[in-house]
């Protein structure tokens, strides 16, 4: 792992980023279709991946590939840097390629990292629009088919060997979402707490895993943020996740029985069937859409709150 180019990454953003924007307090990842969140930033510098050594290419749709520095909130404004984009290993990234950017954020000095992503409710109470601050998570290597971004060599003797996760999610930062939704007047619900599945994909999850996953204790599922996570607390930072409910994962109570179905038929009694819901990229990046505004206002507002650290 020695071989990341920090260095040279580091030394573009010094030459393309004016000095006062290259120190940001907050970082922001956008999750899919929640680019618009960088809007609410004044003198925008961006800065493409492709001028930046050890940045990957972000090619899901709904997800740009520059990293945006900028000034947030009243007066002289709090310097944040937004990533535009995120790497999933479903791309073809290697998770020390998905978590790279993280780490630079890290030695640009963030130390509060507010994660957004799109996700598929398993909670049956969580309804399409909901915002869940998430608590914990569940990585389950069968499922995502990848380990863990600090598997292998330490990239610093200071990092823990055993990272603990107990505390992955800071108490601090969500505590800043609930204050901000209760400011901006959002309806009681429109905020929720949760664990968040992680999940290789691309696939959307079988009804046998979202029912899995549920049962393991899952609130909502999706392809991303853990290994940012995980990265983020092995670089000492606060890390937030807000998490878009942008679709209900369906979990039959029962499967169609097409033996069932055959023998009614036979027997001159055709039994009416539902058609099956699925799941489509284009409804993620809808309700991304709708939900733009929301996500936004609470993003600024958490940042105006946190504290200089
Ligand atoms: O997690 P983000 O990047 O928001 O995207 C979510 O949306 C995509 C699926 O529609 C997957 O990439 C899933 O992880
Ligand atoms: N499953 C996994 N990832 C997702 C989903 C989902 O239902 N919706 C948005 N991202």
């Amino acid at each position: 792992m020695s071989e990341l180019p920090f260095a040279s990454t580091l030394s573009t953003l010094a030459r393309l980023v004016p000095a006062k924007l290259l120190k940001p307090r907050v970082g922001i990842v956008c999750g899919s279709g929640l680019s618009t969140l960088a809007s609410s930033l004044r003198d925008v510098v961006e800065v493409p991946y492709n001028q930046l050594e050890g940045f990957g290419k972000s090619t899901v749709v709904g997800h740009k590939s520059s990293l945006a520095f900028g000034l947030i909130g009243p007066g002289e404004g709090i310097p944040v840097v937004v990533m535009l984009g995120r790497f999933h290993p479903y791309e073809g990234h290697p998770l020390s390629t998905v978590v790279y950017p993280i780490r630079v954020l890290a030695r640009l000095g963030v130390k509060n990292l507010i994660i957004t992503n799109a996700s598929g409710a398993l909670n049956p109470n969580l309804a399409v629009g909901t915002i869940v601050v998430i608590q914990d998570h569940l990585a389950i290597p069968n499922l995502t088919g990848h380990l863990n971004p600090v598997f292998g060599p330490q990239l610093s003797p200071d990092y823990p060997r055993f990272l603990p996760l107990s505390d992955a999610y800071s108490v601090k930062l969500r505590r800043l979402a609930f204050l901000a939704a209760n400011k901006l007047g959002l309806a009681e619900d429109a905020l929720a707490e949760g664990v968040y599945a992680w999940v290789s994909g691309p696939t959307y999850e079988t009804p046998a895993e979202g029912r899995f996953l549920r049962s393991a204790g899952a609130d909502v599922v999706g392809m991303s943020t853990v290994p940012e996570v995980v990265a983020a607390r092995e670089e000492g930072m606060e890390v937030m996740v807000l998490s878009l409910v942008t679709n209900a994962v369906v979990i039959p109570e029962s499967y169609r029985s097409i033996k069932a179905e055959i023998k009614a038929e036979l027997a001159g009694k055709p039994i009416e069937q539902a058609p099956v819901q699925t799941v489509s990229h284009d409804e993620v990046l809808a309700v991304g859409k709708q939900k733009a505004e929301v996500m936004k206002n609470l993003v600024a507002n958490i940042i105006e709150n946190v504290s200089s650290d």
